[in-house]
């Protein structure tokens, strides 16, 4: 028997099959985020936190000591475990759990070595030098389903740990992000050797980023049938790039995904369930082209000022998002819901700063996103690994509070 704590309440994937086809807010007891998501104003704020399970949790840090970090994604059993730990600690302040598990699974899928070095980060042991190695190194045809079974065993483990408490994301890593890794072999300041690729070799990289996305469709797909009620697509290094290098090498694929996504459940009869897009540090030049990228909500890093995001949203998509969902789990032309983004620095700084910020974050008369729209509250990145877990408490109870008090208000004051 496993010595973590609630492992043995594992149950067994009897509705498995009745799962995939139900819509993903079926059998929830709560549903905020997903109401949010297709574009309704909730009567608070639904939040959840990228990154929520992870190193600032002595519980995860605890099973770290025994497992390597591959391992745990590997391990239903421990992925599971990992992904409902900030869901017990926070009980009823958290409005979604995500997968634990890591982007770079979907590399490792496509035939690369990926490690995890203990306060290094990852590491490529062979990463792609020039093209020809895309022939090399990489499988001309991936088993999406049977390399990363693991994560919907994990899904499908978690979906029952959950019993509907709260709605389970799924998520993969953008392709040009993924890329970056792919070529860099790691994480880098610069990303040099990753952007001279698609500066020398423009074509191959186009091709490179197809393949990449073509996975991360497949993936996501196997995502949901397995059980994931929302999906994210982490563009984390988008920022990196310029504007019109944006459009080229990373919008493109992040609409490719969106599309393919909804084309092949909708060829299956399954529901969509929201999807977000998170593109950080390219909203400050691009958000008019995310937030017709096909996605249903669209997350903002800290640099973007949530008014301003709000008018722009309005101006580039009157009305609603710019897709018509064929599966009809989506209506069609809801509004476009946003996602964000206070500062993770923030909760390094107190009680009296972080209730200050999350002001900041929701009143639209200090610039906050206000009471009039769809809305997820999130970190603007990942939470970092020094932070106190009772700062994350102070911020959520902060988060519930305060957009209790603006919604009903409409923020009107
Ligand atoms: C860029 C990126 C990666 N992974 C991810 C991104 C995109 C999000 C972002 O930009 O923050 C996404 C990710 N990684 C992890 C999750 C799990 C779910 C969650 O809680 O959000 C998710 C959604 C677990 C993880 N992924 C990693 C850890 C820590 C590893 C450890 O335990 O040693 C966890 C909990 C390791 C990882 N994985 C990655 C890096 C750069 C690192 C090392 C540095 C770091 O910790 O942030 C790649």
């Amino acid at each position: 028997m496993s010595k973590i704590p609630g492992m043995q309440h594992l149950q067994s994937f009897t509705h498995r099959k009745e799962k995939e086809c139900r819509k993903p807010e079926e059998g929830l007891k709560n549903d905020l985020i997903i109401r949010a998501a297709r574009g309704h104003q909730t009567e608070r704020a639904p939040c959840w936190i990228m990154r929520q399970a992870g190193r600032y949790l002595p519980e995860f840090r605890k099973i770290r000591e025994d497992h390597d970090f591959f391992e745990c994604c590997r391990n239903p059993e421990l992925a599971s475990e990992i992904t409902v730990q900030p869901i017990r600690r926070y009980t009823g302040l958290l409005d979604a759990a995500i997968i634990f598990s890591d982007i770079l699974v979907v590399p490792q899928a496509m035939g690369m070595e990926v490690e995890m070095l203990p306060a290094k980060g990852p590491h490529f042991p062979d990463p792609l030098v020039t093209p020809k190695d895309v022939s090399t190194k990489l499988k001309k045809k991936v088993d999406v389903d049977k390399e990363l079974g693991y994560v919907y065993e994990a899904i499908k483990m978690t979906r029952d740990k959950l019993d509907g408490e709260v709605p389970l994301i799924g998520f993969c890593g953008a392709p040009w992000t993924l890329m970056a890794y792919m070529v860099e072999g790691g994480g880098s300041k610069t990303f040099e050797k990753a952007k001279a690729w698609l500066f020398k070799y423009p074509e191959e990289s186009k091709e490179l980023l197809q393949r990449i996305a073509d996975v991360c469709t497949d993936f996501l797909v196997g995502q949901v049938k397995a059980g994931a009620q929302l999906l994210q697509v982490f563009d984390s290094w988008a920022g990196e790039l310029s504007p019109s290098d944006f459009r080229q090498f990373s919008l493109p694929y992040l609409r490719s995904i969106a599309a393919s996504v909804r084309d092949i459940l909708s060829t299956k009869s399954i529901p969509c369930p929201p999807l977000i897009v998170f593109a950080k540090g390219a909203l400050g030049h691009s958000l008019p082209e995310v937030v017709k990228a096909g996605y249903d909500v669209v997350g903002l890093d800290w640099t973007v000022e949530p008014c301003v995001a709000r008018k722009v949203v309005e101006l580039a998509s009157p009305g609603g998002s710019t897709y018509k969902d064929a599966s009809g789990s989506n209506e069609a032309g809801h509004r476009l819901a946003l996602q964000g983004n206070m500062d993770p620095a923030v909760l390094y700084a107190g009680k009296d700063a972080i209730e200050a910020k999350v002001e900041e974050m929701l009143r639209s008369k200090k610039g906050g996103f206000g009471g009039g729209g769809a809305y997820i509250a999130n970190l603007g990145h990942g939470i970092t690994p020094g932070v106190d877990p009772e700062a994350v408490r102070i911020y959520l109870k902060a988060v519930h509070r305060i957009s209790r008090e603006v919604n009903s208000a409409q923020d009107e004051e």
